[in-house]
């Protein structure tokens, strides 16, 4: 079994008129925990108050089995890099990387040298490191500050959206590290980003918080194939959300489209499990889980999908894909590859059909509005 390494239980804070409510996150050694959410949101608070930069109004912090709530940041021993690198002016590269060390005493220790010039080698930072960081571009600010926060080797290194202003190439390269530090330095990682590609590219887990509250926590594939709620799929960008109703006939339930009253197949049986019939929700399923074909193929619906006629509106290409967006009496958008289309190369105006396998049709109930029309 996992171990706990950190363990945030109930932490409650307020700054101004933000609060960060009840927010409890349990982190296990080695993993890489992504943290996303609207802007304002409250991530770099709670990184901030996991460093033990701001204090805890309610909560418990707890480390290693050890309760830290109250500890200063320095006795925590975390690597933290920031957004804007925030390296200082007055000192050398070497000198930024080396400033926790000297602060505790040991920048000349035979260990500390060696570790730098181990970090200064995996980041290819050597020719940089006599030189103050004024001048250095975005990607070599980014490097100094992530050997600055692992040059203690921190087992917990907290980042804030560290590669956000970096260019795409410089970004890869970045990420390429940042893996390697996981995999090879036995590091556990809770990293902010806004961007979902990075998120999915490094996270083991992904912690979404919407107005300081932790919506939802879990593996990414799990947030993006199950949002829990309506804001969730929209803010990970599901492509087809639909508000309806869970209708039941016989042994079947069927979830209704508010537009239409077709009926989009029988729920996967964990909405059944989960579900009254009768409660409203949404229906929400990414654009690359739909299969297009043409209209004389309607017969020819696979095992475990359900499928549903259309008109196509609008195809759009994205280099490795299109996207098709569709009409029926819903607007569906969906995604195939350049082969797909090459194949099958459907334009505006034509009929097709569409059809979607049940599990990845994701209903999520809306409890608050219960229909009473059964
Ligand atoms: N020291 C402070 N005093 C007052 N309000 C603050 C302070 N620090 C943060 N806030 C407010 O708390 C809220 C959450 O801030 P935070 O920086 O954690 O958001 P975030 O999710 O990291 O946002 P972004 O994605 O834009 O970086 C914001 O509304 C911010 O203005």
């Amino acid at each position: 079994m996992k171990q706990t390494l950190l363990e945030v239980q109930d932490l409650s804070l307020r700054v101004g008129s933000f609060t960060l409510q009840e927010v409890s996150v349990q982190v296990h050694k080695g993993d890489y925990v992504v943290v996303v959410g609207p802007t304002g949101s409250g991530k770099t608070l709670l990184l901030e108050a996991i460093a033990g930069l701001i204090p805890l109004q309610e909560g418990r912090i707890i480390y290693d089995g050890r309760d830290i709530t109250e500890e200063s940041p320095e006795s925590r021993h975390f690597g933290f890099a920031y957004q804007d690198s925030l390296l200082y002016p007055h000192l050398t590269v070497r000198e930024n990387i080396l400033f926790s060390a000297a602060v505790r005493g040991q920048a000349d220790s035979p260990l500390i040298r060696q570790r730098l010039a181990e970090l200064a080698e995996a980041m290819a930072i050597q020719p940089l490191l006599e030189r103050r960081p004024g001048p250095l571009s975005g990607g070599e600010r980014q490097r100094v500050s992530l050997a600055r926060a692992l040059l203690l080797r921190p087992s917990l290194l907290l980042l804030d959206e560290p590669l956000s202003a970096l260019d795409p190439q410089t970004r890869a390269g970045l990420q390429k590290l940042l893996r390697k530090i996981h995999r090879d330095d036995e590091v556990t990682l809770i990293h902010v980003t806004h961007d979902f590609s990075e998120a999915i590219h490094l996270g083991t887990k992904m912690l979404l918080l919407k107005d300081g509250r932790v919506l939802q926590y879990g593996a990414p594939k799990e947030l993006f194939s199950q949002p829990n709620s309506e804001f969730a799929a929209r803010f990970l960008r599901v492509d087809n959300i639909l508000s309806g109703i869970v209708q039941r006939k016989s042994r079947y339930s069927w979830f209704c489209t508010e537009k239409s009253s077709r009926l989009y197949g029988p729920l996967p049986e964990k909405v059944l499990e989960d579900w009254k019939v009768g409660i409203r929700g949404v229906l929400a399923v990414r654009a690359a889980h739909i299969r297009m074909f043409p209209e004389m193929n309607a017969g020819e619906v696979r095992e475990g999908e359900c499928s549903w006629p259309v008109m196509v509106i609008g195809v759009t290409f994205h280099g490795s894909y299109v996207e098709v967006a569709c009409e029926g009496d819903d607007p569906w958008v969906i995604h195939i590859s350049l082969a797909e289309w090459r194949s099958f190369p459907v334009a505006r105006g034509e009929r097709v059909w569409l059809a979607c396998m049940l599990r990845d049709l994701h209903v999520i109930p809306c409890p608050a509005v219960i229909h009473d029309d059964r």
